[in-house]
């Protein structure tokens, strides 16, 4: 590790969700081992929910209100009014840090916001502080919106179901491989947010946007922006399941959810490549419907399973409707939370049914662990689109004429990912293939590792 510089020392602002702040974490500790000092913030909602921050040297943690500091609930309830709220009182927060840091003669070299704060990079262009942005999902989703707000809107809104798109630089894309904000109404926050970031690159010239993804990974994509530079630093995932330089780096360190850590005794128990690893992220709340269907999906192929089922915002709890409990209960394990990256490791996976988020893409790709993958919204759809068609480590569920998936469906691709067949083969083949490319990205002399290095120097350490 490089020695920490605090001339060096950038304010790094993420929404407060687990799937934004763990790889910024993880990013964070990147930065550190390359002699930055980072200041780490959110709001309170989400670190009042962390049982245990890291401490970590270099790493300051710096919370503000969002005007529903502690009601985790009433911010998942009305969303939108909660993203206002957290981006009016973040401007406040970085104005005053900014100010602080300054007069006290030790400001801040950049600024770095990520996915859906926006308004953080627009803040900093009117304060006059360099500011650099994160993607914190794969590059194809961020081309997909500039493409979107550049020229495309109507091509892609329009873009039936039987219909494929040509962007250049992306695979051909069908309507269902869009992420879902792009045929929101033009009002609605997210849409809005993907559009203010795009206005914010469009305005750039010659600055690099880091993405969480690596160049084998996405070579084309990362070069379909002309007037910025995207570069390849991921994945964010804990060191040592990649370059295995540190091994005491096995976790994010920052959940927000109590992990009962009583899944690992079950996983050991099982053979080799036997379990079917299921979970949906941090954030969607699967319909009841889709949730049975699975279930009875899981129950069809008599495979052992470890299944996360999250509590409901106000305390709901999903299994206790379904009508096959006690088949579940014979076959498998269901836990409210795991260390995911910990159980995607585990020997005794025979592959994962995710939502496809971009943190769980990238965690299993880089353990090598092949996919069933459901998605439910905004770039999990794209996402999937990757995995089955470019990468090919996994198969995506298809839904019937009436959009419901049923359980048969389920079974039906978790025998094919896990089964004797060629398919099944290739794709666990790929799935080892990707992982291997994922590591050498991370090395010392491997792309992402390359990429994030040239940052520091040029960009931070050199200004
Ligand atoms: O039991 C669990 C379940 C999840 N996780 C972790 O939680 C994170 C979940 O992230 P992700 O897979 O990306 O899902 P979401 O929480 O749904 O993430 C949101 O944010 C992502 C990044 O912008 C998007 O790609 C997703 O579509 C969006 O839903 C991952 O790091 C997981 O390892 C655990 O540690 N334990």
């Amino acid at each position: 590790m490089e020695t920490l510089n605090d001339d060096c020392h950038v304010l790094l602002v993420t929404f407060p969700g687990q799937g934004n702040i763990n790889p910024c974490i993880q990013f964070s500790k990147n930065l550190i081992k390359l002699g930055v000092n980072v200041t780490f913030s959110t709001s309170l909602t989400a670190f009042n929910r962390i049982s245990n921050l890291p401490t970590i040297q270099g790493l300051t943690f710096s919370p503000f209100s969002d005007g529903f500091d502690g009601n985790f609930k009433g911010s998942m309830n009305n969303f939108h009014e909660f993203n206002a709220s957290f981006r009016t009182h973040g401007s406040e927060f970085v104005k005053n840090i900014v100010e602080d840091r300054t007069k006290q003669g030790c400001p801040f070299k950049r600024i770095i916001y990520t996915t859906l704060t926006a308004w953080v990079g627009m803040l900093a262009k009117n304060i006059n502080v360099p500011s650099t942005f994160l993607w914190i999902q794969p590059a194809t989703v961020l081309d997909i919106y500039y493409y979107f707000f550049n020229g495309y809107e109507d091509s892609i809104k329009n873009c039936s179901k039987d219909q494929s798109l040509e962007l250049n630089g992306l695979p051909l894309l069908s309507r269902r491989d869009f992420p879902s904000f792009v045929f929101a109404d033009s009002n609605d926050w997210t849409l809005v947010a993907m559009k203010e970031h795009v206005e914010l690159l469009n305005g750039e010239i010659n600055q690099r946007v880091l993405v969480n993804t690596f160049d084998a990974l996405e070579f084309d994509a990362l070069k379909v922006l002309k007037n910025v530079t995207m570069l390849g630093i991921g994945p964010l995932i804990p060191s040592a399941f990649l370059d295995g330089n540190d091994p005491s780096d096995t976790s994010f360190g920052v959940d927000m959810r109590q992990d009962f850590g009583d899944y690992m005794d079950y996983l050991d128990s099982k053979a080799k490549e036997s379990v079917v690893y299921v979970a949906f992220g941090s954030y969607s709340q699967i319909p009841n419907q889709l949730m049975e269907e699975i279930a009875q999906g899981l129950v069809l192929c008599k495979r052992p399973f470890l299944w996360v089922i999250r509590e409901g915002p106000n305390g709901e709890k999903p299994f206790e409707k379904l009508s096959c409990k006690e088949e579940l209960e014979e076959l498998g394990k269901t836990v409210s939370w795991c260390s995911q990256v910990g159980v995607l490791q585990h020997p005794s996976l025979a592959c994962f049914l995710t939502h496809c988020g971009w943190n769980s893409s990238m965690e299993s790709l880089a353990s090598g662990v092949p996919l069933v993958a459901c998605p439910i919204w905004t770039d999990q759809l794209c996402n999937a689109k990757l995995i089955q068609d470019v990468w090919k480590t996994g198969v995506r569920v298809n839904a019937n004429d009436e959009g419901v998936i049923e359980r048969n469906e389920f079974a039906r691709c978790i025998e094919i990912v896990v089964g004797d067949g060629e398919k099944g083969e290739e794709i666990r083949k790929n799935a080892k293939k990707w992982r291997d490319l994922a590591k050498d990205a991370m090395k010392e002399n491997g792309s992402s590792n390359v990429n994030l290095k040239a940052y520091v120097h040029e960009v931070l350490l050199g200004e």
